[in-house]
Order: C-alpha cells, then structure tokens, then sequence
C-alpha cells in the first residue's frame, strides 16, 4: 500500500492515469507483471480498479447500478452484480444509499460510491485518486481501512493523498515533486520481543 504525495500539480494524478494506462507516456513505458498496462485495444488491464478524483459516476443511475456496471462489464450477471455492488456500498457506510440517484448525493456519499465501485472489482491493482478528500476523519478511516483489506488480500493499492493521516496508514510513501520521484521508505517495524537488543549486536555474537 503505497501513498503518492506532493503539492497540488506536482503530478499524482498523472502518475496514477499513466500507471493505470488511462493515458499514455511521452517518453518511456509502463509496465506491469512483465507487459503493457494498457490491452491492445488501449484500454486499462482488465485487474485494475479505480478511485477516480473526479469519481466518473453517472448522475442518472443509482449508487447501486453505478457500482454493479464495474461487475457488469466483466461479465458478472445482474443479480449478482447487484448484490455485490450492495455489499461493497456496505463496506464504506453507504448501503442505505443504493437505490438513490446519483445527481441526489453529497460529495462525501459520491466519494465513498467512487470507492465501493473500486473495491467490488477485487482489482489486482487498486489506484485510488485522493479518495478520502471529502470525507470527515470517522469516513476517511473507514475507506483507508478498506483500502488496508484490499492490500491484505494481495492487491497493489497506490493512493495519491494531501492527507498525512492517510499517508501514515501506507506501508511506503513516494512523494512528487514537479513530477520527480523521492522515495521514503517506512521506518522497520519494531524487533520482536526478546530480540529487543539484536540490532546493537555485533556480527558474529549471540
Ligand atoms: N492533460 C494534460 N495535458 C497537459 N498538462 C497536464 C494535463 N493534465 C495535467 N497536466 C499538468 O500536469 C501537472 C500535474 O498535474 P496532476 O493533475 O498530475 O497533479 P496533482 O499532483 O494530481 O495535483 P492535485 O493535487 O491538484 O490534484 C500540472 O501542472 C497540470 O497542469
């Protein structure tokens, strides 16, 4: 679970629609498990799921067919795929809201069904575009509590974040500047208990 900082401009979303092959690379390649992130036809890698900023939901359809189109178009049949979408509303609080329209909700609500919509994929990789910038902190630590489910279960997860709070919760951090990389690896998690003194041992003793 990998958190993309940097000021506003400095290129997260970029980052994030070029890893996820939403746009293509002036220069270079993107690449994952060895090929293209984008298919032949130059869409995304069918195993990746998005958190777009601008959310992309479509106002006219409700909470719950937002999400089960993510299933839909791959291939999930309607009942399940409403069920699901159900489901996966339910992980981020917003359940109640499935069968209201979309032109209906606040910010907050269209944020968290950005997420559910991200999350019902089960995606192989996970981008998330400053998923929690709506939310109140009870709403942002349950999404970034998803997020943290999705990584256990083997997913990629990238989340480009203003929120430090959120950046805290990553295992690794990258941080942008005017489109530059600077890598900042989380600190090593505690010795175990016992071996509390090892790392002021000298090699060879014991
Ligand atoms: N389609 C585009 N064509 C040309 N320049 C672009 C395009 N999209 C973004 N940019 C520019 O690329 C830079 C990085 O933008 P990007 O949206 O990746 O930043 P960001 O770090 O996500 O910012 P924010 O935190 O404000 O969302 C900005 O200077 C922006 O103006």
């Amino acid at each position: 679970m990998l958190a993309v900082t940097g000021s506003s401009g400095s290129g997260k979303t970029t980052l994030l629609t070029l890893v996820g092959g939403l746009a293509k690379p002036a220069t270079g390649t993107a690449t994952y498990d060895g090929g293209p992130v984008t298919t032949k036809a130059g869409d995304p890698l069918p195993g990746t799921g998005f958190v777009l900023q601008s959310y992309g939901l479509v106002p006219t359809l409700t909470a719950a067919e937002n999400v089960s189109i993510a299933l839909r178009g791959r291939g999930v049949g309607p009942v399940e795929a409403t069920e699901k979408a159900v489901q996966a509303l339910g992980r981020v609080g917003v359940d109640e809201l499935a069968d209201r329209l979309i032109s209906e909700l606040s910010g907050g609500q269209l944020q968290r069904v950005a997420v559910a919509r991200a999350l019902v994929v089960e995606a192989a990789v996970l981008l998330a575009d400053e998923p929690t910038s709506e939310l109140d902190e009870a709403n942002r630590d349950v999404v970034v509590g998803q997020l943290r489910m999705e990584a256990n279960r083997g997913a990629v997860v990238l989340v480009a974040t203003h929120d430090p709070a959120v950046a805290e919760e990553c295992d690794e951090e990258v941080h942008l500047v005017d489109g530059r990389i600077e890598v900042h690896e989380a600190p090593p998690p505690p010795p175990e208990p016992g071996h509390e003194h090892d790392a002021f041992m000298r090699p060879g003793t014991s």
